[in-house]
């Protein structure tokens, strides 16, 4: 590496959004291998090498240039203060940031933790929020098993990051308040040192992640019905008509939200469409 001018895109090297990252990217046709914990990949046939960091570390070193583009959590975006640009979200690891205190705490919202000590991996957005109400904190700053320190004695309240919240109820703690929500980002800094190479990755991720998102629905409905059937499923920007060798009926082709595809289905049944079909979609370009 070092002297190369090689795209340099930093990926997580562990933890919960390594294999999420390193699937994207697959999909999207970047070819590369990595070595047994080795910390650096080169791509097949693209002038790009993948370095292997820790997640939340990744804003700020490709804030400093040492990576042109990072995928990592935007709330980590967020607590670095990192001058980035989040080019695209990618669909995965969608988590919310809570403030959360014991099951029996007394407290309705944040504006009642004056004085309270609060442990977080979170310190600079959970201070922010906390300033809106004119409540300075005392937080204890600490990497990890966060949930843990109110029971240790160590804290009051907690700020975290809840998905199933699961750790919160094994740890008898509830939601005080929601921070904000976040999701797993494509981030680049402003002196890319290969923009045309970076417009190329954006493209390809988009491909997969709007893919993911987003099934083929085919289906036959009588000419006098298709008004309807558009109200249904509009398509991402406008669904393929052909015609059917019977005059009276046409053929439709249009993409449809997976998490929407069942009721559709059924709404367009209802409307007189047959031969309704989902075909899942691994990759495309709009
Ligand atoms: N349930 C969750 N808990 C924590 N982070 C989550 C969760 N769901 C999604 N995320 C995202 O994953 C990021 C953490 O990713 P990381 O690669 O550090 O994984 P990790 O499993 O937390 O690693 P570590 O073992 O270092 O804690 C968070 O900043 C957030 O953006
Ligand atoms: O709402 P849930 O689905 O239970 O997920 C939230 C928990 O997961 C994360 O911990 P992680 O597994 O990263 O462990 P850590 O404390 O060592 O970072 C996060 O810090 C919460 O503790
Ligand atoms: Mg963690």
């Amino acid at each position: 590496m070092g002297t190369n001018n090689n795209l340099r895109i930093g990926l997580p090297s562990k933890g919960r959004l390594s294999d999420l990252a390193g699937d994207l990217l697959k999909q999207a046709g970047l070819r590369f291998r990595r070595q047994n914990r080795s910390l650096f990949a080169r791509v097949s046939d693209l002038p790009v090498d993948l370095i292997f960091l820790r997640t939340d570390d990744i804003p700020t070193l490709c804030a400093e240039g040492a990576i042109d583009m990072g995928i990592t959590g935007s709330d980590l975006v967020d607590e670095a203060g990192a001058d980035v640009s989040v080019r695209m979200p990618l669909g995965v690891g969608r988590c919310r940031l809570a403030i959360c205190v014991p099951e029996d705490s007394p407290a309705q919202s944040g504006k009642d933790l004056a004085g309270a000590r609060i442990a977080t991996s979170f310190p600079n957005i959970s201070a922010k929020h906390l300033a809106q109400y004119g409540v300075t904190p005392h937080v204890v700053n600490l990497s990890g098993s966060v949930e843990v320190m109110i029971s240790l004695g160590i804290a009051d309240a907690i700020v975290d990051l809840v998905e199933t919240g699961s750790t919160l109820a094994a740890n008898k703690l509830r939601i005080l308040e929601e921070i904000d929500t976040y999701e797993t980002v494509l981030i680049q800094n402003g002196k890319c040192r290969d923009t045309v190479t970076a417009e190329r990755i954006v493209r390809r991720l988009e491909g997969v992640v709007i893919a993911r998102d987003f099934s083929l629905l085919e289906f036959n409905i009588p000419k006098s019905a298709l008004a309807a059937a558009e109200k249904i499923t509009p398509g991402f920007k406008s669904p393929t008509i052909n015609s059917l060798e019977d005059q009276e009926w046409c053929a439709v082709r249009v993409m449809v939200k997976r998490s929407e595809v069942i009721s559709a289905m059924e709404q367009l049944e209802s409307v007189g469409a047959s031969a309704i079909m989902e075909t899942e979609i691994t990759n495309c370009r709009l």
